[in-house]
Formats: C-alpha cells, structure tokens, sequence
C-alpha cells in the first residue's frame, strides 16, 4: 500500500543523473526496500523527536531565565496543561520540562539506534546481492573474459572493493540520517529566528559549494587508489601463486622489487587518497566555528536591542547551532567518503555490467547422448578478433572412436579441443553434434556428457574422496573406490596418511603431477562420460607413472568418444583417425599407418620422435 503511494517518488528518483548513473546497484535495494524504508522511518522518527526536544529545551530554558513570561506552548490544549504544565507554578513546569527531555532524549536514541541498525542490515544485504551477483556474472562469462582480465584486480573487487562499497551505502545511510536532523534543526532554527537562520543557512551553503570542489580532489585520488589496489592485489596473487617458479628462478630480487613498487604505489594512492579526504572536516570545522561567532556577534549587536529575540530564544539558537555544526562536519566527511569510494563503485559497476562483455548464449536443446559423431564445418577462431588461432577447419570425430591430434606447440591443439565443451564458440564456421549446431543445446547438457583429463586438473582444497567425486552428484563411496582403482589411484591414496579423507590442495597435501593426473582420471571414470578430451601430459613422468597413465586412460576411453591431445606419438598409434595441425591448419588426416606410408608431416614426427627414443 505505503509502497504505491510512493511510487511517483521513485519515478522522480529514476529520472535523475544519480540513479541512472548508479542504477545497477541501486536496482538492487529493490529487494531490500522493506528494511530499506523501516531504516528510514525510523531514521526520521528519530530527526523529529530531535525537533520536539529543541522545543522542550527553550520552554526548559525560558522557565529558568525569564519565569514571568508567558509560558511557551504548543497549541494542542490537552498536552500544554497536562505535559508543559502551563496552569502549574513555574517549578512545577520546569520538572515537567526536564521530564519531556528526558523521555524525548531516550526516544530519540532509541529511534536513531534502530534506523542505524537497520541501516546495516540493508547494508550487509546489498553488499551479500552485490557479491552474489558478480559471482553469477563471473560464472556466466566466457572464458575469453578471464583470459584478458588479471586475476588480483577480480579477487580485489570480490573482497575489498565490495566491502568499501558497502561502507559507502552505510555512510549514505548515516549522511540521510544527519542530513534529516539537520533539515529538524532548521526548522527549529526558523521558529526561533528567521533572521538568523537565513544568514546561517546562506553562509553553511557557501561553506558547502567550497567543500564540494575539494570533493572532486577526493573522487579522482579514489580512482587511482582502486587502481593501485587492484594492481597490488594482482602482482600478490601472481607471486604466491608462481611461487615455485620465483625460487626455482631465482627472481627473487625481481618480484621484490614488482611488490615493493605495488606497495609503494598503493601507499602513495592511499595518502593521496586520505589526505584529500581528511582535509574536508577541518576546512568544515573551521567554517562552521567562524559563521557560528559572526551569528553571535550579528545577535548580538542587532537582534537583541531591538528585541526581535529573547536571551532564551537566542540560548536555544545558539545551542541548535552549535549542535548542528557537528552535524555538517559529519555531513561534509561523508561525502568525502563517499567521494573516496567512487573508485572501487565504477570498478564494481563495470564489473556488474553486461553490453560489454562476452557470453556464452545458451541454447535449449538437451544433450542426451551422441549418435554419429561430431562435425567441425569450416571452422575459424581467434581469441581475439583479427588474430585467428584455428583456420578453416574441417573435420569429423566419429561415435566410439579415438581420434588424435597432433602437431607442434602452438599449434592450435588444445583451442581446437577447448571448442567442444564450448568453453570458447568459433568465430566463423559451425560445429555440429549428429547435424544439430553445438549452440543449440543447453551447455550444461553437454558438459555433463563430457569429461576433460588435463594434467593441469585443478584440485580443490577439500578431500581426496570429494576430488574424485566432483561434478558427480549423488557419487557413492564403492563407485569412487572403483573410479580410484581403475586410474591406478589406489595406491597411492592408500599411503596417504588419511587415505580417502586426506585434504589436498592449498592446506593439504600436495599432489605429484602424475597423480593429480590419475585423480583426474578417476574423475572422468566416475563421471562416465561419453565424450572424453584427453590433454596428454606435457612434462615427461617416469616409465612406471606413465605405464600406470597409459594403462588407466586405455580403461577410460573404452567404449567412449575421444579426443586425445597427444604430444608422444606412442600414446596414439592405435587412434582411428590422427588429424595433424600446423599453425592452426589440418594438413593431413587418416589413419595413422596410412599416413606414415604417405611420408607427409606426420612421417615428420615419427621420424623426430624416433631418433629421441619416444617411438617404437
Ligand atoms: N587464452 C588464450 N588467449 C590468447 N591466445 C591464446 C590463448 N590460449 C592459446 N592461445 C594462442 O593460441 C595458439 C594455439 O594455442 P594452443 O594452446 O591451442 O596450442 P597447442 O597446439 O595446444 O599447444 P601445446 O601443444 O603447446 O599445448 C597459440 O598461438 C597460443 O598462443
């Protein structure tokens, strides 16, 4: 009900520079206007009991300097005999007085209490939408986002930034509720002298249009402060996680000197950032203390010998007065607060918005198996525009069987493979499952028929059993036991010192890079997919890991389709078909003994490989 009569409001508000600026998280209070409007209620209850307690303050105050004058009231009959007591003696309304400031003072706290803490709730409420939301964005991006994007500056603005962010709402929030006593204070001010409040409202407004340009000082230091951030967060994250390679090169002197540079950068940004800020509240400060002695003086050389205001009127005045200068610093230092947060607020809205960023559209279609086979039609890509990758490919994985690809590093191999799961879409060209375009099924449908076995398998930071069993719901433990013992897992899993429950990753024991491939494998195995893309090791293993490999990735491609990235060649001799690329062309296709009778570039291979011993 209250929500519709408030509507056109909320039109008004949308029509504004602000909102339009700020609407992809402002929308977001949407779903929180309930506590949103309960915070503000109560906010503003608190801002009128302010009022009434100026009021009570000069009948209090008129009681003890003038006890002749008639007493002040309010008009309403029953509250002026019964609450100001204005047929009692004068004692008597001074107690009653003393008694309506006291119970005005304990509703105004208790009412400023409740709008702050409801204010935080929709604070914490937005910042947990914000966060949840960047993550549903991140999730839905294409790969080619993270591939141009640091990692440090996403970590950044998942953390940090979406805390300041929603630092800031609650600064807002706290500049709405001063800014409503203030708006009480005046009103106030106005019943008492509306001489005095013209001069006073002119010279605070011209306080504020001097503190306003020292804000844009503070806006611009932000931005580069959310830069520093960001940049310091990434060169972080790269040192820890190249760590190994750091000390294997010995660079320590070289990421030293980067991190130092971040901090040092950082640290100038931030002073620079803090000092623009900071100098607001003193500039404040001072303006507020010499506009509230010239009223002082101005009263009293002016307005009381001629009378226009009464020394209790004049004491309550100043008294507003001087409570309301606390108020404008703290007024003019939120907003150079939130004028320091406008960095980390366009980095967060740029993260949040989507015309600029690349997505994968899912289709409709379900994915319920393959029946004949999948179909490379002309396919071009490029991971960016004008520097293609993949070059007219065309090419036919057919329903049960291998089929290998081969060519030198840089080839295009792993992009080729990459399209499948679409974890990229092809720039030019179609890629068809039993005739139908990939982009027509629900890529969840698909993905969920497939397994990928790269030795760069990422392992989660959680137990050797929910490794295994990731991706697959509802795993039970004799399936993951079997998945374990068909990848040549077992063994090892079995020394580690809790077996099944030992935690891997960041805090856990750390993983050798053939066992995180037979972890890999018995992830695939108890996936069952029926499209399997083998990236076949890099880094040479030793024979006994490799025969172990070679043994369980035999067992997991039985009877599937598969797409094996093959660098030895003796890991795909029995492949039904071998496609060879080079620089992002197929040069030649067939079957592999075939092709090493045609003396092409396959023979080429073979006959490299042959000499380093990697072929029989
Ligand atoms: N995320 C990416 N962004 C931009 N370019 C990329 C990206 N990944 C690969 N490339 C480029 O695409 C080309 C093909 O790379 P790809 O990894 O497909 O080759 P590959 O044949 O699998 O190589 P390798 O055998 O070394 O794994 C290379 O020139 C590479 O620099």
């Amino acid at each position: 009900m209250i929500l519709k009569q408030l509507k056109p409001i909320s039109n008004l508000l949308k029509a504004t520079k602000f909102w339009q600026e700020n609407y992809i998280i402002l929308r977001e209070f949407k779903h929180l206007r309930k506590v949103a409007l309960l915070a503000l209620l109560f906010t503003l209850t608190a801002a009128a009991f302010e009022g009434f307690g100026v009021g009570f303050l000069l009948a209090f105050l008129q009681s003890l300097t003038d006890p002749q004058a008639q007493p002040i009231q309010t008009g309403i009959h029953w509250f002026d005999v019964w609450f100001l007591g204005i047929n009692a003696s004068n004692m008597e309304r001074l107690y009653r007085v003393s008694a309506l400031i006291l119970v005005v003072t304990l509703l105004r706290t208790g009412f400023t209490y409740l709008g702050q803490v409801y204010s935080e709730i929709a604070n914490h409420n937005l910042a947990d939408r914000i966060r949840k939301k960047l993550f549903e964005q991140l999730q839905s991006l294409s790969l080619r986002y993270f591939a141009k994007t640091r990692s440090g500056e996403l970590v950044n603005s998942l953390t940090s930034e979406v805390n300041q962010i929603c630092h800031a709402f609650g600064i807002t929030s706290f500049l709405v509720t001063r800014s409503s006593t203030l708006i009480a204070y005046v009103i106030s001010m106005l019943l008492l002298s509306w001489q005095l409040t013209v001069i006073s409202v002119m010279l605070f407004g011209l306080l504020s249009a001097a503190i306003t340009t020292l804000l844009g000082r503070v806006r611009e230091a932000s931005f580069e402060w959310s830069k520093a951030g960001g940049w310091y967060a990434s060169v972080a994250l790269e040192f820890i996680n190249g760590i190994r390679t750091v000390q294997a090169f010995a660079t320590q002197d070289f990421e030293r000197k980067r991190f130092y540079d971040a901090s040092s950068q950082l640290k100038k940004a931030a002073i620079k950032g803090l000092a623009a800020s900071a100098s607001v509240e003193p500039l404040a400060e001072g303006g507020a203390t010499a506009i509230l002695v010239g009223i002082l003086l101005l009263a009293f050389a002016t307005l009381i010998p001629q009378q226009q205001i009464q020394p209790a009127g004049l004491l309550t005045f100043l008294f507003v007065l001087f409570r309301l200068m606390p108020i404008v610093r703290q007024i003019n230092g939120s907003r150079a607060q939130i004028s320091s947060f406008q960095g980390p607020l366009s980095s967060i809205k740029e993260l949040l918005k989507t015309e600029n960023k690349p997505y994968l559209i899912d289709g409709k279609l379900q994915f319920s198996g393959l029946e004949r086979g999948i179909d490379f039609v002309s396919v071009d890509f490029g991971y960016d525009a004008d520097n293609l990758v993949l070059h007219n490919v065309t090419l036919t994985i057919t329903k049960g069987k291998t089929t290998a690809l081969v060519g030198a590093s840089g080839a295009g191999k792993s992009t080729l493979a990459d399209l499948i799961p679409r974890f990229y879409d092809p720039t030019a060209g179609q890629i068809l499952i039993d005739g139908i375009d990939l982009r027509e099924f629900e890529i969840n449908s698909l993905r969920r028929k497939l397994a990928v076995v790269s030795q760069d398998t990422f392992i989660f930071n959680a137990s050797v059993r929910d490794n295994i069993a990731y991706g697959t719901e509802n795993a039970d433990e004799k399936a993951i036991l079997t998945a374990a013992k068909l990848a040549n897992a077992w063994e090892f899993i079995e020394e580690l010192p809790e077996g099944f429950d030992t935690q891997l990753g960041d805090r856990g024991v750390r993983l050798s890079g053939g066992q995180r491939q037979r972890i890999a494998i018995a992830r695939a195995l108890l996936r069952d997919p029926e499209i399997l893309i083998l990236d076949e090791a890099t880094s040479a293993l030793d024979s006994v890991s490799e025969r172990l490999i070679q043994e369980s990735l035999e067992k997991l491609s039985q009877g599937r389709t598969v797409i094996a990235i093959a660098h030895r060649l003796s890991t795909i001799v029995r492949a039904d078909k071998v496609v060879v690329l080079e620089a992002g062309r197929i040069v030649e296709q067939g079957q592999y003994n075939e092709l090493l009778e045609q003396r092409g570039k396959l023979w080429k291979y073979h006959q490299m490989q042959h000499e380093l011993g990697q072929v029989g």
